[in-house]
């Protein structure tokens, strides 16, 4: 499924966001803190509505379906999903299932066995009669990720997936989040994760797209220094070949 962004703007905050990720692609977001990420992000899972432009899945306007039909195409791992109450870790996931099934439907096998799987992908299967409220950042971030796994999206929208994980972890989501097949569109703060993980990267400063294009072609010394102001040197992974940026720490003065 094509997700397209279409000139979205929010009133003082992004202004005339245009970006795409085709059927199976793998899209970053980057940029720095403030630059408009979440708020892009926020419009394409339907927690905000666009002062202007549109959000199109395969074309058509994504607020023209109902909320039901777009949660079942499009899952979102988003900044502010809280879970107020004390769920179990299992629970919790399979809140994911809801937007398949009426008001009445009980679990099914087959939802059960979506959450054990799902659970068991991002390493929290031990985790599945805990209470959420006692995970830790990690965990919770990783439980998260299982429940918009059951949600059998076509498009993902993750906001920030890294966040709280540790090295071993963040390879092992991302590495997921590409063998899916899905569409997904993700916020990463991390540029030499996305140049590793994404197929396309957007630039994001002061509320536009600065920059967009293969992470090869985007992620240049250049545009660091002008985006983030910060120098790097572009090096070779020894093994992908991919390429990685490394930075220049300022002088700690004494
Ligand atoms: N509801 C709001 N009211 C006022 N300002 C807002 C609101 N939401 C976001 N902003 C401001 O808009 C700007 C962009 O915020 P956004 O969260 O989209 O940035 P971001 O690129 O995701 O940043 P970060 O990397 O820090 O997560 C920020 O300056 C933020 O303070």
């Amino acid at each position: 499924m094509d997700l397209e962004l279409d000139s979205i703007s929010v009133d003082g905050i992004v202004d005339g966001i245009s970006l795409s990720a085709g059927t199976g692609e793998v899209v970053g977001v980057v940029g720095p803190n403030g630059s408009g990420k979440s708020t892009t992000l926020r419009c394409v899972y339907r927690a905000l509505k666009p002062s202007g432009g549109a959000v199109l899945l395969d074309g058509r306007d994504l607020l023209s379906l109902p909320l039901k039909e777009s949660a079942r195409r499009l899952a979102a791992l988003t900044q502010d999903s809280h879970v107020e109450f004390d769920f179990t870790v299992a629970e919790v996931v399979a809140m994911g299932r809801l937007p398949h099934k009426g008001a009445f439907d009980r679990d099914t096998e087959r939802d059960h066995d979506l959450v054990t799987d799902a659970l068991r992908r991002v390493d929290a299967g031990h985790l599945a009669e805990r209470s959420f409220l006692t995970l830790s950042g990690g965990e919770r971030q990783r439980v998260l990720i299982a429940r918009a796994l059951v949600q059998e999206p076509d498009v993902l929208v993750l906001d920030e997936p890294t966040n709280h994980l540790d090295i071993r972890h963040q390879l092992d989501v991302l590495a997921l989040v590409r063998g899916l097949g899905l569409t997904v569109l993700m916020v990463l703060h991390d540029l030499n994760l996305a140049a590793a993980y994404c197929d396309r990267v957007h630039v994001l400063d002061g509320g536009r797209v600065v920059a967009g294009g293969k992470p090869a072609d985007v992620l240049t010394p250049d545009l660091v220094q002008a985006v983030f102001g910060v120098r790097a040197h572009l090096v070779q992974h020894p093994v992908s070949g991919v390429p990685q940026l490394l930075f220049e720490h300022p002088e700690v003065s004494p």
